[in-house]
């Protein structure tokens, strides 16, 4: 497999990452303007670092787009004349629908547009995918690049827009929720590094039940739940003060935001 990530910021390195630790790689480039950022990838023989962007499409097959939403018709621009039909195009980019996509380098090329998020770096991201026509013949390619790095769900286009306020925006929303359990641990008085400890193993063990014995959350809840006890007066006070409510608020207002994002730099 030869795969070059145009763009190799915060999702690209963490995509980089999950890459070279768990994929069986011909070559891997990954491209940036400035490259110094990336010295922890220089010393893999089988990964080149550069700033041409044609060069690393000369050189792939697959191609993972990671720049900012306002540099990519440009950097497209720039590698039409390399860029083939033997090319995967797979945009992570937010807010760009395959249609942009196809009038910046024609409707005969093979797009899929993947939403991971940065637990890829872990081989732990939830990625939802979708594709044009020629895309769907080859998306099994994208799948089994992205299924060893965690989990996919193809979807409708729709709907990426609701996956990346889900799954990518997701990571940051649960590393708040982690941290104000942390605060809560450290009040009650854990160091802060136990309570952190305590906080990520918790939240691990809560997602882990979930995923193996293919619960409902409330199901779950309620095995914790003693009558009178200490876990409800706890979960209620929550819900008075707006828990639910303010996740599902904030995740609304994200999802929102992600059509001004288009308007303002496209
Ligand atoms: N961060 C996340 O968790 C997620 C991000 N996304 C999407 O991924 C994209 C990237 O996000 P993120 O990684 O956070 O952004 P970053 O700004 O961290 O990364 C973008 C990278 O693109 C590089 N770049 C800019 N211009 C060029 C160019 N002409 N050629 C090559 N590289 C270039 C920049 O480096 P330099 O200036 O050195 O060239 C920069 O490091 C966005 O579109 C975002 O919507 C999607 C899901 C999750
Ligand atoms: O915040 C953002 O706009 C990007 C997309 C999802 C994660 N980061």
């Amino acid at each position: 497999m030869k795969i070059a990530i145009i763009g190799t910021g915060n999702l690209g390195q963490s995509i980089a990452k999950g890459l070279v630790t768990n994929q069986e790689l011909t070559s891997l480039y990954l491209t940036k303007r400035n490259l110094t950022e990336l010295k922890e990838f220089e010393h893999y023989k089988n990964v080149v670092l550069t700033q041409d962007n044609s060069e690393a499409v000369q050189h792939t097959d697959v191609l993972i787009f990671a720049v900012q939403p306002a540099h990519l018709e440009g950097v497209l621009k720039k590698i039409q004349s390399v860029l083939t039909k033997k090319h995967i195009i797979i945009s992570t980019i937010t807010g760009v629908s395959v249609a942009d996509i196809e009038r910046m380098v024609g409707e005969d090329k093979c797009i899929v547009r993947a939403m991971p998020n940065t637990a890829i770096a872990v081989g732990k991201s939830m990625t939802c995918m979708c594709s044009n026509a020629l895309g769907k013949q080859r998306i099994d390619i994208a799948e089994s690049i992205f299924n060893k790095l965690g989990h996919t769900l193809e979807i409708p286009e729709a709907q990426m827009q609701a996956a990346t306020v889900i799954c990518a925006s997701g990571i940051a929303f649960w590393m708040r929720l982690i941290r104000a359990t942390t605060q809560g641990a450290i009040q009650l008085g854990f160091d802060a590094k136990e309570a952190q400890q305590l906080a990520m193993y918790t939240s691990e063990g809560a997602a882990s039940l979930l995923i193996q014995n293919k619960q409902h959350p409330e199901q779950e809840i309620d095995r914790v739940t003693t009558p009178k006890g200490c876990t409800i007066e706890g979960l209620n006070e929550m819900e008075h003060k707006g828990l639910s409510s303010s996740l599902i608020q904030g995740i609304v207002a994200s999802f929102h935001k992600i059509n001004t994002i288009k308007k303002e730099q496209l």
